[in-house]
């Protein structure tokens, strides 16, 4: 699984914030299903959880996709990655729908980083379309379509991880 990626330390991963608000990524997911339905159509939405959920969401409603579900991924503790556990694959019903391969799938999740997830679900289903609303370079190489990169010493901040605080003024330092 992803051998070949380097471990990133906390100070490659964190160098640069990249706030995102609520309205920027409904804007961004929009702009992901305008390029998403050049490509369609799709017989359902996987959603990569947990930060597939949302994007997942606002893509289905926007291509018409009722069908969803789910692959339940996690890596993270906070910016720290570590071994990926796979709690949950993909139902009968939907493995069935992309006829076993993931044909006719879209899979979804908010970024790839490392690309460690990608390749994972890559090679769950090989022929279904990975779409994310933003990806790193390590990772860009696994998603058929996304919408912004961001540097790999970039960190993403998504609205549902994050609230309004007071920031000290850039000539006082602040980053
Ligand atoms: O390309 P990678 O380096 O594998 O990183 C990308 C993955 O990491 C995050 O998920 P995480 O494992 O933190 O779980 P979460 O979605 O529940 O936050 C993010 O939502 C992607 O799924
Ligand atoms: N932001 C939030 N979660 C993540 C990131 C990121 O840049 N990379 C991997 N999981
Ligand atoms: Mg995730």
């Amino acid at each position: 699984m992803a051998a070949d990626a380097p471990t990133l330390s906390s100070q490659e991963r964190a160098g640069k914030a990249f706030p995102v608000s609520w309205d920027q990524f409904h804007r961004d997911c929009r702009a992901l299903t305008w390029r998403l339905n050049e490509v369609g159509p799709f017989h359902a939405v996987v959603a990569i959880t947990r930060g597939g959920l949302v994007p997942a969401a606002i893509v289905a409603r926007e291509l018409g996709v009722r069908v969803i579900d789910t692959v339940c991924i996690a890596s993270y503790d906070h910016d720290k990655q570590g071994e990926l556990q796979v709690l949950k694959g993909v139902s009968a019903d939907t493995a069935k729908l992309g006829g076993g391969t993931g044909k006719g799938l879209l899979i979804v999740d908010d970024l790839v980083d490392t690309g460690k997830t990608g390749r994972l679900v890559r090679d769950m289903m090989p022929d279904a379309h990975f779409a994310t609303v933003y990806a790193k370079p390590m990772g860009r190489p696994l998603v058929d379509t996304y919408i912004t990169e961001v540097s790999q010493d970039t960190w993403i901040f998504f609205p549902w991880d994050t609230a309004l605080s007071f920031q000290p003024p850039i000539r006082d330092g602040a980053a």
